[in-house]
């Protein structure tokens, strides 16, 4: 992360913040509300493979993307969703030129929309000297996304309702190496799926251990697409690995090991035919504390 103020003044002109990704180390769907959205239980997991976002303030009020990402335009994208909702419930008049660097795969289940948007929310509260409260932000956030809270909320979370009723959890240590199906998922579809299953009994947390719970969402996108199925079988036959799973709606499936070099040792095994990378699991957001 990186600051710069603006010279006599000490005001803050420039920010470059990290938007992390996120995991679901296991994701019950528990039920569904009248509007049709879908009332889960996970665990959200940081890691520390991130978008980069640079900000830099304008006294005029426009709000512009510099680096539009392919096949989403403008309007849509949840960064410059998130800065007009900011700018239109707060009031100001000051706006922000924003540039972002995309890693995290799209539509893969790491929340990186989400993320992004939760990282110009945090960003721009501070650009824009709002003073605004961890909760009222993650208010906003929710009508963005129900991922978008969790990365405001700035640690790893047990959720429920749709995402936002967030209970921080203690989570080990741990690394990840995570794989990338080279196919997208529209969370949407796989919510409307005839084939899932919307009545896992609750469960109480804590106690959490590693392995706890499954993804309600895994046997339905893994009949629809095989390519994720074979990635995650790949994982699920690594001896050394604590656990193995899909996040969140897919594609993305990891696998969890105690250590860096176990992480590692995977990652060189991978088939040629295959795509991933290797990430630490964090404690918390490095923007945590942006906001009270
Ligand atoms: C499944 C999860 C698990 O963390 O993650 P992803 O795989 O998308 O990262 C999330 O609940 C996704 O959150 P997010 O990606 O923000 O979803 P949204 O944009 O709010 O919703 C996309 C669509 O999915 C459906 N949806 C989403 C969340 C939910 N609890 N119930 C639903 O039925 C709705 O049809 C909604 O219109
Ligand atoms: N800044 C952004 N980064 C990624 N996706 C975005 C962004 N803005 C809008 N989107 C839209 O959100 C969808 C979901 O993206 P993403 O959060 O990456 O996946 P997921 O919800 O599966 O974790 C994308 O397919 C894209 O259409």
């Amino acid at each position: 992360m990186q600051e710069i103020l603006e010279a006599g003044t000490g005001l803050v002109t420039r920010l470059t913040c990290p938007a992390p990704a996120k995991l679901n180390l296991f994701l019950h769907v528990v039920g569904q509300r009248e509007d049709g959205y879908h009332l889960l239980q996970t665990v959200f997991r940081l890691v520390d493979f991130a978008d980069q976002l640079h900000f830099a303030l304008r006294m005029d009020g426009v709000v512009k993307l510099h680096t539009p990402t392919s096949g989403v335009p403008e309007d849509k994208d949840l960064c410059v969703r998130a800065a007009r909702l900011l700018q239109q419930e707060s009031g100001i008049s000051l706006g922000v030129d924003i540039f972002l660097e995309k890693r995290i795969p799209m539509g893969g289940g790491l929340g990186g929309g989400s993320s992004d948007a939760a990282t110009t929310l945090l960003a721009l509260n501070r650009l824009w000297g709002l003073g605004w409260q961890r909760s009222q932000l993650i208010k906003l956030g929710l009508g963005l996304g129900a991922d978008v809270p969790v990365f405001i909320f700035g640690e790893n979370a047990f959720a429920e309702g749709i995402g936002e009723k967030l209970s921080p959890i203690v989570l080990p240590p741990a690394w990840y190496l995570i794989l990338t199906p080279p196919v997208h998922v529209p969370t949407a579809h796989v919510f409307t799926s005839k084939e899932l299953t919307r009545n896992t009994i609750p469960i109480k947390i804590p106690p959490f251990y590693v392995g706890h719970g499954h993804n309600d969402l895994e046997p339905v996108v893994c009949r629809s697409y095989p390519e994720v199925a074979r990635y995650l079988e790949w994982l699920k036959q690594l001896g050394n690995t604590r656990m193995a799973a899909m996040t969140g709606s897919g594609a993305c499936v990891f696998a969890e090991f105690d250590t860096e070099p176990a992480a590692r040792a995977a990652f060189a095994e991978v088939p040629s035919d295959m795509s991933g990378f290797v990430a630490q699991g964090l404690d918390r957001h490095p923007l945590h504390d942006f906001a009270e």
